[in-house]
């Protein structure tokens, strides 16, 4: 396979937080696509890395970080980057979800209106739209006017899905997004991600074992700032190359 077609190459990543070495020369490449899901212990470097594809550690003071990271060939830490663009395109769903305490459909439409988006009936299309891409339009749709922060965890979290897929993104970057959720809005979840890998990239960090055996195509296990193997989902959870990827999956730590 030629590098052409992954649409993230990570080369040789190190990050620092003051003194700290968190990321220990990472280097991993991303199918278009496809889910990845990033596992390993607490605290070995999983939401530093995913921070690293959007540079949301840029917002962390006394971070470093060194090696490079293409989006599309682009290396995204050039001083000619524009970083809310990049954001756009590597959008960022989180573990706690976090509307803003707005509408519902002021929620979806906060990037349009931003980007100064006049057009009402095109904002309402593309509102609901990413709305039914996030599997969230049926519960919301009679009433987009009342306050996200109504909703359930579970509807929460996808409007917030919803936000970042309004922008079109090509990436989406989910940090723990369903560790906050019960089982059913969990699951709600992981179809959806399943489903939206056929127009977007997906990379996803996840303590849950089943989450990522169920839903990812490619998963990566991380140790104390190292990346200690990358491969097929099915390959890493039934023959891992590295004893320690085995020790893990089989919950001998972690
Ligand atoms: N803002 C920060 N300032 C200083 N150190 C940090 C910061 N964020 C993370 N770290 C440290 O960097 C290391 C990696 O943390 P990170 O949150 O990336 O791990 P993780 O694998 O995502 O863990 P978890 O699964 O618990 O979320 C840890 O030692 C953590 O304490």
């Amino acid at each position: 396979m030629t590098e052409q077609n992954f649409i993230i190459e990570s080369k040789d990543v190190h990050l620092y937080y003051g003194k700290k070495e968190a990321l220990k020369g990472v280097s991993l490449d991303f199918m278009p696509k496809e889910i990845t899901a990033l596992i390993g212990p607490s605290g070995c470097g999983k939401s530093t890395y995913l921070r690293t594809l959007n540079r949301m550690n840029d917002l962390i003071p006394d971070v470093t970080v060194t090696g490079t990271i293409k989006l599309n060939g682009k290396d995204i830490y050039s001083p000619k980057m524009d970083t809310v663009a990049l954001r756009k395109e590597v959008g960022m769903v989180f573990q706690q979800p976090n509307p803003f305490p707005f509408s519902i459909y002021d929620n979806v439409a906060y990037g349009l209106n931003i980007s100064g988006m006049k057009d009402k009936q095109k904002m309402d299309e593309i509102v609901e739209k990413s709305l039914r891409r996030a599997a969230v339009w049926d519960d919301v749709k009679d009433k987009l006017n009342k306050s996200a922060l109504s909703l359930s965890g579970g509807q929460q979290q996808r409007v917030c899905i919803a936000r970042v897929l309004a922008v079109e993104p090509e990436v989406i970057l989910l940090d723990e997004p369903t560790s906050a959720l019960d089982p059913i809005s969990s699951a709600k979840i992981e179809s959806m991600l399943v489903e939206l890998k056929e127009r977007y990239t997906i990379v996803i960090v996840t303590h849950n074992m089943q989450q990522a055996s169920r839903i990812s195509d490619k998963t990566a296990f991380f140790l104390q700032g190292d990346l200690i193997e990358m491969g097929q989902t099915r390959k890493i959870f039934t023959n891992p190359k590295e004893q320690a990827t085995e020790d893990y999956i089989s919950g001998r730590f972690g």
